[in-house]
């Protein structure tokens, strides 16, 4: 089990799928006044005696080659440990794909962003680890959520991810689908605050990791991309200390001097379409070089789809997320579209 001065991180690596127990706390121990619960490897909860009303989760690796998220997590899980950090709110931290971690590769078996809001047991079911963690992780989220104490809260939410593109905007976040609910002011300038000044719209339902905080819990929870994917020890750490600094600061529950809500600090992009890998053969029109972000004039060609031609269709459309290898039936890409934060239902 942990040792106390063991890094968590490294507890986690050593235990790739998980640890079996019947307990549903594995691990805990006191740091001054605050309780650190170990409910699985990857996963521990830090609980202030008299915590203050947000409950934040602060999840990385959901694919195990975006290294900066990683380290994001594990700087703020030692600091705590080590008294540096001292919480005024329930944190649970999520480590969640130990095994893709080792092998430094997106996923194991099956991209687990896409396994959430149940899709883990869908089709097949549970046919591999990565659907047997993403079901156990969607029990935690739910766990941690219901174990808050009474009173009004707020249920946060980052799940932090690298591109594996370039992108015209460094640091982006999607905002998940919210059903029709007005975006938050607050939640677009914490954004910012961790150096993340764009955001896409999802226009609709998904099976991401932040969807479902968003739809089972009424989180405020995003998918946020904190740059390019590099290997360990190869993220130029200065790029990673707004969001760190923010995250740490909400934490501790620091005034976060947000100041008045500028429409213009923030660039939003709408999604357009969301195309998907149907067949077999599927490629990209456009070089591996070209950054997330990048525009198109309609009628230029994106992608071909077995016979199908997809172009652009109108102008202005860029590219997000463009990745040719995915399983079949699931998204190559993204187009997006910019339009004015003042023209979004904002709260
Ligand atoms: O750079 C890429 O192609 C992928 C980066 C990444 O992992 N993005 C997330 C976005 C999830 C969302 O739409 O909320 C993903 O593809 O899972
Ligand atoms: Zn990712």
């Amino acid at each position: 089990m942990l040792q106390p001065q063991q890094n968590f991180l490294a507890f986690t690596r050593d235990h790739e799928w998980g640890i079996e127990s019947d307990e549903s706390i594995l691990f805990s121990q006191t740091i001054d006044s605050i309780t650190m619960q170990v409910w699985d490897s990857g996963i521990v909860v830090f609980t202030p005696p008299n915590p203050g009303p947000l409950d934040i989760v602060l999840s990385c690796a959901v694919h195990g080659d975006e290294t900066a998220p990683i380290e994001i997590c594990d700087e703020l899980i030692e600091a705590i440990r080590s008294g540096k950090l001292v919480p005024r709110h329930r944190v649970l931290f999520i480590i969640a794909n130990p095994a893709a971690i080792n092998i430094g590769k997106r996923f194991v078996d099956e991209n687990m962003n896409r396994l959430f809001s149940g899709a883990h047991s869908e089709g097949e079911g549970l046919i591999n680890q990565e659907r047997v963690r993403a079901k156990a992780i969607e029990s935690y989220v739910a766990r941690f959520f219901a174990e808050a104490p009474s009173g009004p809260r707020q249920r946060l939410h980052y799940d932090m991810h690298t591109a594996i593109r370039d992108s015209a905007h460094e640091k982006f976040a999607v905002y998940p689908f919210t059903h029709g609910k007005p975006y938050k002011k607050r939640q677009l300038q914490l954004l910012a605050a961790m150096g993340v000044d764009t955001v896409l719209l999802h226009e609709g339902p998904t099976t991401t990791f932040s969807y479902f905080s968003v739809r089972q819990f009424d989180a405020d929870a995003f998918t946020v991309e904190l740059g390019k994917v590099r290997p360990f020890g190869q993220n130029p750490q200065q790029n990673f200390a707004a969001c760190r600094d923010t995250l740490a600061r909400l934490i501790a529950g620091d005034e976060l001097q947000l100041g008045e809500f500028d429409a213009k600090q923030h660039h939003i992009y709408q999604v357009q379409r969301s195309i998907n890998r149907t067949q077999q053969h599927f490629e990209l029109c456009f070089a591996d070089d070209v950054a997330n972000f990048t525009w198109f004039e309609a009628g230029e060609l994106l992608a071909r789809d077995g016979d199908s031609d997809i172009h652009a269709n109108e102008p202005g459309e860029a590219i997000i997320f463009p990745n040719a290898k995915v399983a079949i039936g699931q998204r190559a890409l993204i187009t997006v579209r910019q339009i004015n934060a003042e023209q979004l239902d904002l709260v």
